[in-house]
């Protein structure tokens, strides 16, 4: 019998309208490419992602529009996400800046982020690796350069942010354990019976897998 953990993560894109979040998606969750996508409004994506053998999470993805009239959406989910992919346009300078001018004031202090410089296909590229760098040390944050259009390092720059959550999570786990806050499972799909560890909610164990 097989021991599997189940955990819930949710996480956000952040970044102005046009740097690719929603393309970012679409690559990551359904390995698509759907060019000129319309300005999102709001829209949760859900995925399961295994971590490491015996460990899976069901990631939520809370993707909200960049535009400034969108924006007072961000606060209302910012206290239930676990962490946050800072977006910027390779091509673009503005939404660089506006990477510490715009976005980090959301964010509360020592929030798991990725920095992710999107667009890494495109030949117009105005900002450099090295500033990208610099910015991503000075906020003590990984940075990635991903490209929605051929796929390269879509997926590493989720589950970079998905490890960093884990390691963060892990860290607090012996007090949760001291109050009892999972419980032991048996899960029978099909031919498949194993164990899984289900967080507590109110006095229940659950899970929607
Ligand atoms: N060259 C190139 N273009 C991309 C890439 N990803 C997205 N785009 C284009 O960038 C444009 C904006 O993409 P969206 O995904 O709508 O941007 P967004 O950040 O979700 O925008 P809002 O919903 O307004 O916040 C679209 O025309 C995409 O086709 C990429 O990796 N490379």
């Amino acid at each position: 019998m097989t021991e599997i953990q189940i955990r819930m993560f949710q996480i956000m894109p952040l970044g102005d309208s046009g740097v690719g979040k929603t393309t970012l998606l679409n690559r990551y969750i359904d390995d698509s490419y759907i060019p000129g996508t319309a300005i999102t409004m709001a829209q949760l994506r859900i995925t399961n992602v295994e971590i490491e053998p015996g460990v899976k999470v069901k990631l939520q993805i809370w993707d909200i529009g960049g535009v400034k009239r969108l924006r007072k959406m961000i606060p209302l989910h910012i206290p239930n996400t676990d962490g946050f992919l800072l977006v910027f346009d390779l091509t673009d300078r503005e939404s660089f800046a506006n990477i510490k001018n715009e976005w980090i004031p959301f964010l509360p202090e020592s929030s798991p982020c990725v920095l992710v410089g999107h667009k890494s296909d495109h030949k117009h590229r105005c900002v450099s690796r090295e500033e990208a760098e610099e910015l991503a040390k000075e906020l003590g944050v990984s940075y990635v350069e991903a490209s929605s259009v051929t796929g390269h390092n879509v997926k590493e720059a989720f589950e970079t942010l998905v490890q960093q959550i884990y390691r963060e999570k892990k860290k607090q786990e012996p007090q949760k354990q001291e109050t009892g806050a999972s419980r032991s499972c048996l899960l029978i799909t099909g031919d498949n019976i194993c164990r899984c560890s289900l967080p507590l909610v109110g006095n229940r164990a659950w899970s929607s897998c």
